[in-house]
């Protein structure tokens, strides 16, 4: 598999603080990646290292083949990135801002007009093209920076809280993007805080905290926190039916919530109709038996709270 981002033994301290005390990753291409972790956990200070902003401690990143410690041109030339602070210059209209970032990434001239102008309606700004930066709203800001980011086309993409600012319509566009970045070959690292973000767009994710404490994708991150996956809706039935689930080989482990069932059953495919049957034949009524889903957000916040008594 190609990997088009390696991080290897990554740390930085500022002063004596330890922010990242080794952090190691390979992304291979077309992979949209998440990165989350707490407040102060390091997702920022690892993005600007990626983003070439700033020096590792120690440890290489190589991306698209060239190492950061030696190649930073010819990488800042191929990535793109999206920080928390839109680095646009509020005094420059919107055009001479997109003009002035064309011309750093050396986008030939008879290209520069039509690719701005593409990107300026396809994010709803092409209304503002003549109105200085300083006097868009935060999330016009944002949709600026994100242009800035994607103008010269690069094959990596850095996003630090890309969504923030941003209103519901443009979120969902924005996502459509990212994805359709992703299919066709471009490799995204993001940092969000929203888990539905993470769940929906991103093929794995890491959650740091100065180290990567886990790497994993969302549908395996969900199964390892769900304790329980299937609900058993009985009706009235609750005595006869705690029995026989109780006695049922199926059943690796059950608990009764309100007039519930929540089983935790290893092949729910096959498993599944065995249990109805044996409920049928007691003469119970099955109501309904449905898949349960735990959300990102739970197995995150389960996994932080681990984490925090193993301290
Ligand atoms: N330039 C700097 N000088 C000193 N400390 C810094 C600097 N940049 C970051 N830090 C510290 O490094 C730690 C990690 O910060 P970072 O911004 O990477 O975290 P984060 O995971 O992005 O947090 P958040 O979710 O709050 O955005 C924090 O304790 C922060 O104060």
């Amino acid at each position: 598999m190609e990997h088009v981002i390696e991080m290897k033994d990554l740390k930085k301290s500022f002063g004596d603080k330890n922010v990242l005390n080794g952090i190691s990753l390979s992304i291979p291409k077309g992979t949209i990646f998440g990165l989350l972790g707490p407040n102060g956990s390091g997702k920022t200070t690892t993005l600007r290292i990626l983003s070439c902003l700033i020096e590792p401690t120690s440890g290489e990143v190589t991306i698209l083949g060239h190492q950061i410690s030696k190649h930073k041109e010819e990488i800042r030339k191929k990535i793109g990135c999206v920080t928390e602070s839109p680095g646009v210059y509020d005094k420059l209209s919107v055009l001479d801002n997109l003009e002035f970032f064309a011309a750093c990434y050396q986008i030939p001239k008879a290209k520069r007009a039509s690719r701005i102008e593409f990107l300026l309606r396809q994010f709803d700004l092409w209304e503002r093209r003549n109105d200085p930066a300083g006097r868009l709203s935060k999330g016009m800001k944002q949709k600026l920076s994100i242009i800035c980011a994607i103008l010269h086309d690069p094959e990596v993409l850095f996003l630090d809280e890309v969504t923030a600012n941003l209103d519901p319509v443009s979120i969902r566009k924005l996502k459509d993007l990212i994805r359709e970045w992703a299919a066709s070959g471009k490799t995204i690292i993001m940092s969000s805080h929203i888990l539905t973000e993470i769940d929906e767009l991103c093929h794995e994710f890491a959650i740091i905290k100065g180290e990567v404490i886990r790497l994993t994708t969302p549908q395996k991150f969900r199964e390892e926190w769900s304790t329980y996956n299937v609900i058993l809706d009985v009706g009235a039935d609750l005595q006869k039916s705690e029995q026989i689930i109780k006695e049922a080989k199926e059943v690796e482990a059950y608990k009764r919530v309100e007039n519930q069932f929540h089983l935790r059953i290893a092949d729910p495919e096959t498993a599944n109709p065995q249990l109805v049957k044996k409920l049928v034949a007691a003469d119970v009524t099955v109501k309904y038996i449905t898949p349960l889903s735990v959300s990102l957000e739970d197995s995150y916040l389960s996994l932080l709270d681990q984490e925090k008594e193993a301290i």
